[in-house]
């Protein structure tokens, strides 16, 4: 599904889009866009993909991997909820943090309910009361989640509960464990908090990302994968192309199978130096990349895809205005 499909914001925002005959729309729909915040490496992404079904936000082990708002879609008979994975809020050490916190606060004004999460597995800590200071004054309801309940003990999850407790003043406090697939309950009072709305979305549709951010994303996620620690900020990806090959069997030519598909990416780190550190001994790294990337991404388009990876150096991107709006930022 392509970017190009969906209504734009201006669009859902006026009421302009009207995907669907609000004719149509049963008695008590209820429809509205929820944000997940949260310290980095809290779990949000992986909360938004076991959510929405479905791979729309990349994780890792590494803190700071989000940096997208991706919106994921949940359709119900009796509703609908739009997911928004934010990247995680902090206090920004570079230019590129500053946009990732503006993004996130663009998203919190706009929204009809916030997820906050809260691990389970650590303690409440000065980013967290950070984030819950932003939250105060939002008209949203917030609730508390408290995330990767799998990981801790019943006498540890209590104490857990407790500490959100104490944090703010909460619309509820909601254990889950996406490892687990244990969110039902966080589910089901959202559903109850959205205003009622006709769908925003079409419903089968799950995600507004497009192809092309998709499969940045896979093989960024894929060099996180094998990254040593002093790389993973340094790389950002951009597609550059995506190109239809001509057609090598004779399925293909009669059109009963799709033609493959050339991909077209770039691997930007911020120094020389570091080009060696993605490509590996003998071009090891950027075989595994490719291999990781290209399965994510045939997965996606649903035909053969080749990557065709580039590592080039952006000087200090992070911190270059010109450059960070060049990558999207
Ligand atoms: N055991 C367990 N691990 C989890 C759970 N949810 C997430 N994790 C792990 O926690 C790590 C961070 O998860 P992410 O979903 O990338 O966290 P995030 O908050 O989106 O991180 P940023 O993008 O850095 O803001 C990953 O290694 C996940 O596998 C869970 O429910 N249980």
């Amino acid at each position: 599904m392509r970017v190009s499909d969906f209504p734009s914001d201006e669009d859902l925002m006026s009421g302009a889009a009207a995907p669907i005959d609000p004719v149509a729309v049963p008695e008590g729909y209820r429809a509205g866009f929820v944000a997940i915040v949260g310290r980095p490496n809290v779990g949000k992404s992986t909360l938004t993909n076991v959510l929405v079904g479905r791979k729309i936000a990349i994780t890792s082990m590494r803190p700071e991997t989000t940096r997208h708002n991706a919106r994921g879609v949940i359709s119900r008979d009796e509703g609908q909820l739009v997911i928004v994975d934010t990247p995680g809020l902090h206090r920004p050490r570079t230019l590129l943090g500053k946009r990732l916190n503006d993004m996130a606060r663009e998203v919190l004004v706009d929204v009809d309910a916030v997820v906050f999460c809260l691990p389970a597995d650590q303690k409440i800590g000065p980013g967290d009361r950070y984030i819950a200071q932003e939250l105060k004054g939002l008209s949203a309801p917030v609730f508390a989640v408290v995330t990767k309940a799998d990981l801790v003990g019943q006498q540890q999850l209590a104490e857990a509960l407790l500490g959100a407790s104490q944090l703010a003043d909460f619309a509820a406090i909601i254990p889950v464990s996406a490892r687990a697939n244990d969110t039902n309950d966080l589910v089901d009072v959202l559903f109850d908090a959205m205003p009622p709305s006709p769908p925003l979305y079409p419903p089968e549709m799950l995600s507004d990302q497009s192809d092309e951010t998709m499969i940045a994303e896979y093989v960024r996620e894929a060099a996180l994968h094998g990254a040593r620690e002093e790389l993973p900020h340094s790389i950002a990806v951009q597609v550059e192309e995506i190109l239809e090959l001509p057609p090598r069997t004779p399925a293909q030519r009669e059109g009963t199978a799709p033609v493959p598909l050339r991909v077209i990416v770039n691997i930007f780190v911020e120094r020389d130096s570091q080009k060696g550190i993605v490509i590996g001994k003998g071009g090891r790294q950027i075989a595994q990349i490719r291999e990781r990337a290209t399965k994510a991404a045939k997965r996606l388009l649903e035909r053969p895809v080749v990557l065709d990876l580039h590592v080039r150096t952006a000087k200090n991107w992070q911190r270059d205005p010109k450059l960070l709006g060049k990558l999207g930022f």
